[in-house]
């Protein structure tokens, strides 16, 4: 691929506030690239020609109105899109006009039509379709081409169970979760994954994940946990595909966090081999690395799955146009999603079920972080999985350190034992409002009227305390 045109990497960029209503011309293969904070609002129509997000595709004539998000829109054949500045607020954008030997998008589409082929071929002979791992370093685009792969799926008529292993952000659920969901239908294109199932009706089906809660940001914070949750989260996505025929065919697309700098990546890449034989990951496509890819083509390359096939390792350029999420980005990002969760967004109003309870009533299980991470040999990290080092779940009895956080409900009983407990998937949350010392008592929000009943309750420290949330 020829590297891309100065014209499209020097693409201007502008920060506009409360500019009028604009139109944007793209040529066939550009993008608009868009960059909109927290407090702004920008709407985007398609008035002719054929655009994408992320491979959903936009209604003509429709405003689709983007906030907290950095992404583009893309088109295939040209288009002119109009572009209405927030009435308030600021935002970035400028357009990148590759042709198609300088977009990376045209090598995600060869790959997509290689795993229809695949598709094709396992839904003749009954077979388990392409189960495709996408790695690379952090904000290289991976969850990017994950949902384009996915919606270009889904435009096929395909049904592929979606797969998040990256605790730091939720698919279809809050932060702190392993996820999967079948992906049948569109994806809304103003959010990431769609519309969160706790923020009632919408216009576009909602996709239910199975989430298990691991509760910490990074994979090595509690090795012997998060290992376990990918097992469980494994096992479960194994049997969606066994009990339904087209999900089975349609395969799985599994996203990963990035490989850490330094000392973890050792680790990580442990936690991707882990992945690689849970799933039967039988494609591995690394985004933007040579060094990743030379790493995964040592580690899996011509490796049989567990169902005989041989591991493809596919290494891609990633797109010029990813944009860094710092640290203040990604928390406004958490804090809006655990906003949506209790109180619905601009399209459906929620109004969560405040419930008073007792300490004596409740079951709280604390996660925390290994206890011990050693150095090990060659600057790596090893984890001592013999030593009962890791407790992974802890009986805690509530106090203030509850007070604004957010708990998983674990689909199990305060009778289960521990690891039942620890094994659960999760039926969704609730925010600790307030913890009354003196008379024992939480106050504790839920998205739905329903009573905490004997549902054991998960305490992690991700997504982290939210103060303001009432506010
Ligand atoms: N071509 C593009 N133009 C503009 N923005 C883009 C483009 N591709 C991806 N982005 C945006 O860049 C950001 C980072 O991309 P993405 O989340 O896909 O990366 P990632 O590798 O999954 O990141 P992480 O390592 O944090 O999981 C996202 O906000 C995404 O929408």
């Amino acid at each position: 691929m020829a590297p891309p045109k100065t014209k499209a990497a020097t693409a201007a960029a502008s920060s506009i506030t409360s500019a009028p209503t604009t139109t944007q011309t793209l040529e066939p293969y550009w993008e608009y690239r868009f960059e909109v904070p927290h407090s702004s609002i920008l709407t985007i129509k398609l008035v002719s020609g054929t655009a994408e997000k992320d491979g959903t595709e936009l209604a003509p004539n429709t405003p689709y109105a983007f906030t907290a998000t950095k992404s583009k829109i893309n088109t295939w054949h040209g288009c002119t899109l109009e572009i209405t500045a927030p009435s308030s607020g600021t935002y970035d954008a400028y357009t990148s006009e590759p042709n198609a030997d300088e977009t990376p998008m045209v090598s995600y589409l060869n790959l997509h039509f290689k795993l229809e082929s695949l598709r094709a071929a396992a839904q003749r002979t009954a077979q388990m379709g392409p189960r495709v791992l996408v790695v690379g370093p952090p904000n290289a685009g991976k969850s990017s081409l994950v949902r384009t792969l996915t919606s270009w799926a889904t435009r096929m008529g395909r049904q592929p169970l979606v797969v998040n292993t990256d605790s730091r952000e939720g698919m279809l659920t809050l932060p702190g979760t392993l996820s999967a969901a079948v992906f049948a239908t569109l994806i809304d294109a103003t959010t990431d994954w769609g519309t969160l199932p706790s923020s009632g009706a919408s216009a576009i089906p909602v996709k239910l994940p199975l989430a298990y809660y691991y509760g910490l940001p990074q994979s090595d914070d509690n090795p012997k946990l998060f290992k376990r949750m990918l097992g469980r989260l494994a096992i479960a996505a194994t049997s969606r595909l066994a009990e339904d025929i087209d999900v089975k065919s349609a395969g799985m697309l599994i996203d990963t966090g990035g490989v850490p700098a330094g000392t973890r990546g050792a680790a990580y890449y442990d936690f991707v081999a882990h992945i690689v034989a849970e799933f039967s990951v039988n494609i591995v496509v690394v985004l933007g690395s040579e060094r990743v890819g030379s790493e995964m083509q040592k580690r899996f390359s011509g490796q049989i799955t567990s169902v005989g096939e041989t591991v493809t390792v596919i290494g891609l350029d990633k797109s010029g146009g990813v944009m860094d999420r710092d640290e203040a980005f990604m928390q406004s990002i958490r804090e809006s999603a655990i906003r949506e969760y209790f109180f619905g967004n601009a399209r459906m109003t929620l109004s969560p079920f405040t419930q008073q309870v007792d300490f004596a009533a409740v079951s709280i299980w604390r996660i925390s972080e290994a206890s011990s991470k050693t150095a090990a040999d060659g600057g790596g990290i090893t984890y001592d999985e013999g030593e009962v080092h890791t407790d992974m779940l802890e009986k805690a009895e509530p106090s203030m350190m509850l007070q604004n956080c957010v708990l998983a409900v674990a689909c199990a009983s305060v009778h289960d034992v521990p690891d039942n407990i620890r094994d659960a998937n999760i039926m969704g949350f609730v925010y600790v409002a307030d913890v009354d010392e003196k008379r024992r008592r939480l106050r504790i929000l839920a998205p739905v009227s329903a009573r905490l009943g004997d549902r054991p309750l998960l305490w992690g420290s991700w997504p982290e305390h939210m103060v303001n949330l009432l506010i």
